[in-house]
């Protein structure tokens, strides 16, 4: 017997929870919304019937169902409570889907057995169901996250709701028939279709232990592969002669040899009856056949939630057989539509333990394409050996150093001849630092150092011994500035004739062209043309279309503090400048490009002319802990201490001891032409 509860509405969260539950269904199938009750029955009556279809029926999934709100109670005079014909037929078409709602009043809530889950591991009554009070609608939904199955219907059809529209969307739920060897008139297999199995390799027994029967139809003898589970006969499929295949309408989608799986712990899933019979004579018999064959290719979509996921039905209607296995074999056919099938099949299974298997070359072009072929060219040996050399099916981000072989080859071999890094061009630093593709530099110094003529020098060095080229977002300078500094670098003369180049010849007027073809050949820029900051997202947007458009391989940044650096409210500086900086790494690893970051230090109180420490950059010590490089440029301004054109290059980190370590170079400055040089 149902309880009823018999308490007066009372308080806010009555209303409340009136209005979450009616808001989500058509109010004007429910008038009154204010009778609701949730308390669910403890003895609902639910019997299991199988899944049915109704012309009016709505279902969809719904994340964020609002669980039931507790001690909210009914109130309807038993005197109100009349079977009118309409709740009849709602009754009716709520049964024939598997909600068991033959006690079910109109205006109350209840809790049942949801028939799409069966209530999970622990059976419970998930499924709430509401009636309204004039008894010509329904709606339900569970609230167990992992099911969510909701829907709603009406007593009579020709209704105008939004059901048909839905309906559209939702699966038709097929009136299961049951059948037998009998109805189907399923015969034992003539000689002539045992002499088509043995062909194929497939022994008698085999057949036999698999009830490979067949059928006439339509003039024609066909295979009839039989569908159990725990021996009943659920489904049939035929095949044709030309490779026709059909299956027995109205009957429950389920793998081909359920039995054959019930309590393993390693699991053959193949893709066609044939190679499921194909296992059994390698001396597998742990193996299913999906019943529908391979779809065309991967779905783009999210995971459909089970009600929905039509296509693969039969997984959900077997889940109790493969959710125990530990190990499950995916072995579909070898071409598209049979590797689509096997990511299909482990995104709903588990990736964690599906493993996929390698079918063997036939020739140089060419591989066996699934079970049969290898039992029928290769023997059951070679098929039993395939399935033993099955390799984990590979799990995006879970990687192992295998994967990566070709490339630890490649490194040990300098096939691109960049893995030891590529000379700055002074040999000073060469046991010092080189540059690796995809590293991140930061270089600091206090103001004037020359950090900014150093890179400058340090990247034409680079364009002219590798080739490289560079993308530049360098905010300080000016075009027309940056533009003659790299020239007198690059032609190694002055610009100008006057004041720092009046001794020396000036770069003549061809030269000037032939520089200015290189600048544009070398060097892209990355500009603010109004007067915003650029953001450092904005800055990797740019260097990532110079990379893909024009394969430069640095970026120089030049520098930080010229850049927006608006942080979210939430983030103190150090949280921001770990997230900017792990950024411009990736952007650099993603790419093989090489950043060149400056960061100036802070304001030094008593500054003793000495180097500053990469710590005292302003800002974050980030700068020191996620970089791959980090360079104090320094130069002498003291007479007494030696000469002036001395500029001290302090290599503070490498990450990378292939390409350099922690030490200090001495290179000699030129005034003239910018250029840095080894000392003599
Ligand atoms: N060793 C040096 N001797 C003399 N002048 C130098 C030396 N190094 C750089 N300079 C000069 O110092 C000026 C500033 O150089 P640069 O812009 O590279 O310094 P910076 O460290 O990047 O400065 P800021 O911190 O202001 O960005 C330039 O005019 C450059 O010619």
């Amino acid at each position: 017997m149902l309880l009823r509860h018999r308490k007066p509405l009372r308080g806010p969260l009555v209303v409340m929870a009136s209005k979450l539950l009616i808001s989500s269904f058509n109010t004007s199938t429910f008038s009154n919304p204010k009778f609701i009750s949730s308390r669910f029955p403890s003895n609902s009556y639910h019997p299991q019937l199988p899944l049915k279809s109704s012309s009016d029926l709505s279902f969809s999934t719904h994340a964020s169902i609002p669980r039931p709100v507790p001690e909210v109670y009914l109130e309807i005079p038993d005197d109100k409570i009349v079977d009118t014909l309409q709740l009849k037929q709602l009754r009716l078409k709520l049964e024939e889907i598997g909600i068991a709602c033959r006690l079910c009043q109109p205006g109350q809530k209840y809790g049942l057995l949801c028939p799409m889950c069966k209530g999970g591991d622990s059976g419970e009554k998930s499924l709430s169901l509401l009636i309204a009070e004039d008894g010509n609608a329904a709606l339900w939904n569970c609230f167990r996250a992992k099911c969510g199955w909701r829907g709603n219907t009406r007593a009579s059809a020709d209704v105008k709701s939004s059901y048909n529209r839905m309906n559209k969307v939702t699966p038709k739920v097929k009136n299961i028939r049951e059948i037998t060897v009998r109805d189907l008139k399923l015969e034992p297999l003539c000689l002539e279709l045992r002499g088509y199995f043995a062909e194929r390799m497939i022994s008698e027994e085999t057949l036999r232990r698999n009830s490979v029967m067949q059928r006439q139809y339509e003039n024609q003898t066909v295979i009839a592969f039989t569908y159990k589970r725990k021996g009943e006969l659920i489904s049939c499929k035929y095949r044709g002669l030309e490779k026709k295949f059909w299956q027995e309408s109205d009957t429950e989608k389920i793998l081909y040899g359920l039995d054959d799986i019930e309590g393993a712990s390693d699991v053959i899933i193949v893709e066609g009856e044939m190679d499921k019979l194909a296992m059994e004579e390698a001396g597998f018999r742990n193996c299913v056949s999906v019943p529908d064959g391979a779809p065309p290719q991967v779905s783009s979509r999210d995971l459909p939630s089970q009600d929905k996921d039509i296509k693969y039905q039969y997984l959900w209607n077997c889940k109790e057989y493969l959710e125990k296995a530990s190990r499950i074999i995916l072995a579909t056919d070898g071409d598209q539509p049979g590797q689509a099938l096997a990511e299909e099949l482990s995104r709903r299974l588990g990736r964690e333990r599906c493993w996929r298997v390698k079918w063997p070359s036939k020739n140089e072009n060419e591989h066996f394409k699934d079970a049969n072929e290898v039992l029928m060219f290769m023997g059951p040996a070679a098929l039993r050996e395939v399935i033993e050399s099955a390799e984990l099916y590979p799990i995006k981000g879970l990687l192992n150093f295998r994967d990566y072989y070709s490339e630890i080859d490649a490194y040990y071999h300098q096939t691109f001849g960049t893995e030891l890094g590529v000379s700055t061009g002074w040999k000073s630093l060469d046991d010092l630092y080189n540059i690796v593709p995809g590293e991140l530099t930061v270089v600091t110094g206090v103001p004037n150092s020359g950090k900014s003529e150093w890179i400058d020098a340090l990247i034409c060095n680079l364009n002219q011994s590798v080739g490289w080229k560079f993308a530049l977002c360098s905010m300080e300078n000016n075009v027309r500035e940056h533009g003659r500094k790299l020239l007198e670098k690059h032609l190694k003369k002055p610009f100008f004739d006057v004041r720092y180049g009046k001794h020396v010849e000036r770069m003549s007027l061809e030269e000037l062209e032939v520089g200015k073809q290189w600048l544009s050949d070398t060097f892209h820029l990355i500009r603010c043309e109004n007067d915003c900051l650029p953001s450092v997202k904005w800055v990797l947007d740019l260097a990532k279309a110079a990379v893909l458009r024009y394969g430069v391989n640095g970026l120089v940044i030049d520098p930080y503090n010229e850049l927006d650096h608006q942080r979210p409210p939430n983030h103190t500086e150090t949280e921001y400048v770990s997230r900017m900086l792990t950024s411009i790494k990736r952007f650099a690893q993603h790419h093989s490009c090489h950043v060149w970051f400056v960061a100036h230090p802070r304001q030094l109180q008593q500054w003793d002319g000495k180097p500053p420490n990469l710590y005292d950059i302003s800002g974050s010590a980030h700068f020191i802990n996620k970089c791959d490089n980090g360079i104090v440029i320094h130069r002498n301004r003291d007479p007494e201490a030696g000469p002036l054109d001395q500029v001290q290059v302090c290599v503070r980190k490498v990450r990378n001891k292939v390409s350099g370590t922690i030490g200090d170079a001495f290179l000699q400055y030129n005034r003239i032409t910018g250029e840095y040089m080894d000392i003599k």
